[in-house]
């Protein structure tokens, strides 16, 4: 479903990432991890179309990096659900609104906006929050949030970009076990960060990225606690 072959990606002419491959299956959680400025959030970008490699194939829900065209890009990602370290909420709308502006932008029936609205709230237990204002919300909670508008769009993969980076270590893993939980629907989801001891605790296919290139990389020895690493 999701592939890389021979994949280099350049920033202003800088190689960030060299000769990438790397194949996604449908359903499968994935970390990419490596340290700060590594070329994470490169990867990721290159995966929503926002970057073109400079040599390879990115391949994602059927669409071809060689062959894209630049008016076909919003249409991978609607069958995406991008997750940002620093929520990007809509401020000034209800939590509510902040799903169903997701869905009005596709002409979605309201009566069917409201539906998946609120199974995507409830998938993250905050069905109850449907009228808050996200500034109300923890930050925990406000990550749940960008996680249902997300998941509201029924996408095939969830690319998550240092989801827990703004938060503490036991809300970290909570935000962790509802993307493990969203996975087990068949979801893929892909999770970029810097924090090792994220991947140890929860172990799945895990790539990393070191100078310049990517490589798998396996955690055997699952810590007892958990300690984040700062960046
Ligand atoms: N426009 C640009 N031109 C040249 N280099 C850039 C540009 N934007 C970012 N970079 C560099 O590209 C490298 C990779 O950045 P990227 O954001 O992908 O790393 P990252 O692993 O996601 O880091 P972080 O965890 O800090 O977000 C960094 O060294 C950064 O300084």
């Amino acid at each position: 479903m999701i592939s890389f072959i021979d994949v280099d990606l350049e920033l202003g002419k800088k190689l960030i990432l060299k000769d990438v491959n790397l194949a996604i299956e449908p359903g499968q959680l994935v970390y990419i991890v490596g340290k700060s400025g590594s070329g994470k959030t490169t990867l990721l970008k290159a995966l929503y179309m926002e970057i073109k490699p400079t040599r390879g194939e990115v391949t994602i829900g059927g669409y071809k990096s060689s062959s894209m065209k630049k008016r076909h890009i919003p249409h991978l990602r609607r069958k995406l659900g991008i997750v940002f370290q620093d929520f990007r909420l809509l401020e000034d709308r209800t939590v509510f609104e902040n799903l169903s502006f997701v869905l009005k932008v596709t002409n979605t029936k309201n009566r069917l906006i409201e539906e998946r609205v609120m199974i995507a709230l409830k998938e993250v237990g905050l069905e109850h929050a449907a009228k808050e204002m996200p500034l109300n919300l923890s930050g925990g909670e406000q990550q749940r949030v960008a996680i249902a508008r997300a998941l509201v769009r029924e996408p095939i993969a969830i690319l998550a970009d240092e989801p827990t980076g703004n938060l503490d270590p036991d809300t970290s893993l909570e935000i962790l076990e509802y993307l493990k939980k969203i996975n087990q629907k068949g979801i893929a989801v892909i999770i970029a960060t810097h924090d090792y001891e994220l991947a140890r605790h929860h172990p799945s296919k895990t790539w990393r990225i070191n100078d310049q290139s990517l490589q798998e990389a396996t955690f055997t020895n699952a810590p007892k606690g958990y300690r984040p690493i700062s960046s």
